[in-house]
């Protein structure tokens, strides 16, 4: 094969449950993260050297060096294949930039996955998932896609048992956050209060919600900790969770490290009258709707170039 195309979706965090700052400048979690259907596709093709193009949404803040995580995701993988591959990888944006969705860990599963392919390594989700943890706390879920608890740095994984699907409404804002500074100002906010920081638990009302595919209940127990640091660093998400709760949203929360807020609603027609609503309300610079939980990587085309392979 000459080249393959995957395609990989986006996460919002259920429940995101900080603990004390570690020694390594990570923080323990527990992190209940779920897939939702906003997509960014990665096509590989086999090429001599590394190279890397970045097209949609936002595309002129992602970097098209060695610096983008999908390519050090694919020389990572040649790295443990002890071999020097190469790759051309075409990443086509819709998931928000610098969003708290995981965008650049999504790419990072899907070049893993798409490489593995093209280089024909065979290598099993086991290996993918090792490989994964190094290149950043959020790739490993990028590669399982589904709901699942993390814990550690958020890079062991347990899958959660889900019934039907749920419905949400993403509030996308202008400008991302970085994910570092977010939780240096949780940990700011945490020593200004004098707030004891609790080790990191599961809801378990959380879970059963999850189980029963109980949407009211589970919007009743959506949680991020890191919450607070991010309105506090961009104060018009405020109004924005406001926003959801005054239309009815039956659960309010930013999606990880934000800036994007999530909204859950009871049905896919509830979340376009939410949707509409929130537009009307001039709340963010777009409002998109999609479901979850959805599959990880998925390989979306399989070519191969006249004349070779
Ligand atoms: C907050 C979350 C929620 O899922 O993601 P985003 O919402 O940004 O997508 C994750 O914890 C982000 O995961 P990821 O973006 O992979 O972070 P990494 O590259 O591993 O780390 C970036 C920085 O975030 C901080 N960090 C990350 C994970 C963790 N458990 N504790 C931390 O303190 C550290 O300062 C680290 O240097
Ligand atoms: N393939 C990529 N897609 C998106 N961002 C990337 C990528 N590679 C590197 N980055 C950088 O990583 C940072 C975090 O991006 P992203 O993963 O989209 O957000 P978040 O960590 O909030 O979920 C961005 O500032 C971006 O410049």
């Amino acid at each position: 094969m000459n080249s393959v195309t995957v395609r990989v979706p986006a996460k919002v965090n259920l429940q995101l449950a900080v603990g004390p700052l570690r020694d390594d400048g990570y923080h323990d979690l527990v992190n209940v993260f779920h897939a939702v259907s906003i997509f960014d596709e990665v096509t590989a093709t086999a090429e001599t050297g590394m190279s890397v193009r970045v097209e949609g949404e936002s595309a002129d803040q992602v970097p098209e060096n060695g610096d983008n995580l999908a390519i050090r995701a694919a020389l990572a993988l040649a790295r443990h294949a002890g071999r020097s591959y190469g790759v051309n990888l075409v990443i086509r944006k819709s998931i928000p930039v610098a969003g708290g969705m995981a965008g650049g860990s999504a790419d990072a599963a899907a070049a893993l996955v798409a490489c593995n392919e093209l280089w024909g390594l065979g290598l099993p989700l086991d290996d993918l998932l090792e490989i994964a943890a190094d290149l950043g706390s959020d790739v490993p879920f990028a590669l399982l896609g589904g709901t699942a608890v993390g814990t550690g740095r958020g890079e062991r994984l347990t899958p959660v048992e889900v019934s039907g699907t749920f419905h949400w409404v993403f509030a996308l804002a202008d400008g991302g956050l970085s994910t570092a500074t977010v939780y240096a100002e949780c940990d700011r906010l945490r020593e200004a209060t004098g707030e004891q920081v609790a080790w990191p638990r599961a809801g378990e009302s959380l879970l059963t919600a999850l189980r029963d595919g109980d949407a009211k209940a589970l919007g009743g127990e959506l949680a991020n900790d890191l919450q607070p640091a991010a309105v506090m660093l961009r104060r018009s998400l405020a109004r924005t969770l406001d926003a959801g709760r005054e239309h009815g949203a039956l659960g309010s929360l930013v999606s990880g490290s934000g800036p994007t807020c999530a909204f859950l609603a009871g049905s896919e027609a509830h979340a376009a009258e939410l949707a509409a609503s929130l537009r009307g309300a001039g709340v963010a610079r777009e409002i998109i709707t999609a479901y979850g939980p959805v599959p990880g990587p998925t390989v979306v085309q399989r070519a191969r170039r006249e004349g070779t392979g």
